[in-house]
């Protein structure tokens, strides 16, 4: 395929790995950073240790803290900053941005935005131009950035509104080692990659406390039907949460020590406070404000979701972990539902 110029923003773990992917694919890449002091460690050491360690990458993946030298005459721009940090960045993208350049804009970043519930895509959407608008995609699926930078076999998916543009990201990112599917379930996609974290959370904690296959098979099976259920209310496609951005994702953060958000439930299990994991892991961990978001969303369109409501609960209201079990083992009964 043609070479692209890529710009990725944000130089976090999943930022590097998705730049260093582009790079071994060819492409010209610039990974910007609003951390200056990242910039010569990336491009002399070729490396990023306080995300990814010792692991070498590419060479073509250069990093820059110019945002307007990264994105100038970029044909696709991934945001991979915090959800929380995503607004203004693309804020900041806008107003870089030559007035005839029309790159794609590719969303990495999985969570709900705070107050607007807003999906990342749907945020890009609202800050950048008109004319973007319909070249913006999004980029998901089960993808540890550790996993990734050692070439371990990973499925993705890319999904747009617009066919043609998932084929343009799926094209660009397509490797031997980096399978990406495509599709237009954008709803249902960005939904399963925010939602699952919740649920990592719980699994996080269910380790801590002990508890065997069953209790987190129990966990995981139910609170996909919640996931499902939440995006279903916002015309997601059900059969997307079967797929890599439902249960393939909700597996891989749910069972995995690279999860941020199974560690953080680790921790919360342990009886760690709150602040003190956010404090400690040093990278974000989106599924703390997506509960909030989620138990919202949840509230407002009557959904049921109970899991999510304890999770919530331990995390905002200072529930204690086995109680909340309890309650949700005790719960009325009711016919098997998605
Ligand atoms: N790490 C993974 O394996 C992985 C895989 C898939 C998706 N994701 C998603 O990608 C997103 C980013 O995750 P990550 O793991 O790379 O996070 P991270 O914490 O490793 O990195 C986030 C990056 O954003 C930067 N940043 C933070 N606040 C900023 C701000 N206000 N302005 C500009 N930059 C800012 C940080 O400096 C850092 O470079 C999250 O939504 C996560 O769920 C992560
Ligand atoms: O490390 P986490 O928990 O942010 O999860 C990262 C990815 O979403 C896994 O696909």
């Amino acid at each position: 395929m043609n070479k692209s110029k890529i710009a990725v923003l944000g130089a976090g773990s999943w930022g590097t790995a998705l730049a260093n992917v582009a790079a071994e694919n060819g492409h010209t890449v610039r990974l910007w950073t609003y951390k200056a002091d990242q910039v010569p460690e990336i491009n002399e050491q070729h490396t990023n240790q306080h995300y990814l360690g010792a692991v070498q990458l590419n060479a073509n993946v250069v990093a820059t803290a110019d945002m307007a030298a990264a994105v100038e005459g970029a044909d696709l721009v991934l945001s991979v900053v915090p959800t929380k940090a995503t607004r203004q960045v693309a804020q900041q993208l806008s107003t870089y941005l030559q007035t005839d350049q029309q790159p794609v804009l590719v969303a990495a970043t999985k969570g709900l935005e705070p107050g607007t519930f807003k999906r990342v895509s749907q945020i890009l959407a609202e800050e950048v131009p008109e004319t973007l608008r319909a070249g913006i995609g999004v980029i998901s699926g089960p993808s540890h950035a550790e996993g990734v930078v050692k070439h371990d076999p990973t499925l993705v998916t890319a999904v747009s509104d617009d066919l043609a543009v998932a084929e343009l990201i799926q094209a660009n990112f397509n490797n031997q080692t980096f399978r990406v599917y495509s599709g237009t379930d954008v709803i249902g996609t960005e939904f399963g990659g925010a939602l699952k974290n919740v649920i990592a959370i719980g699994a996080g904690a269910l380790e801590t406390l002990g508890y065997d296959a069953n209790a987190k098979a129990a966990l995981f099976t139910r609170g996909l039907a919640e996931i499902s259920r939440l995006g279903q209310a916002f015309g997601a496609n059900p059969i997307t949460f079967m797929g890599l951005a439902g249960v393939g994702d909700l597996f891989v953060t749910a069972t995995s020590i690279h999860s941020r958000n199974f560690r953080a439930g680790e921790q919360l299990g342990a009886g760690k406070a709150l602040n003190e994991v956010i404090e400690d892991m040093g990278m974000v961990i989106e599924g703390i404000s997506t509960t909030k978001v989620a138990y919202e969303l949840a509230q407002q369109k009557h959904v049921e979701m109970p899991i999510t409501t304890m999770i919530y609960q331990v995390l905002y209201q200072g529930k204690d972990i086995q109680a909340g079990i309890q309650e949700l083992m005790g719960r009325p009964l009711q016919k098997e539902g998605f």
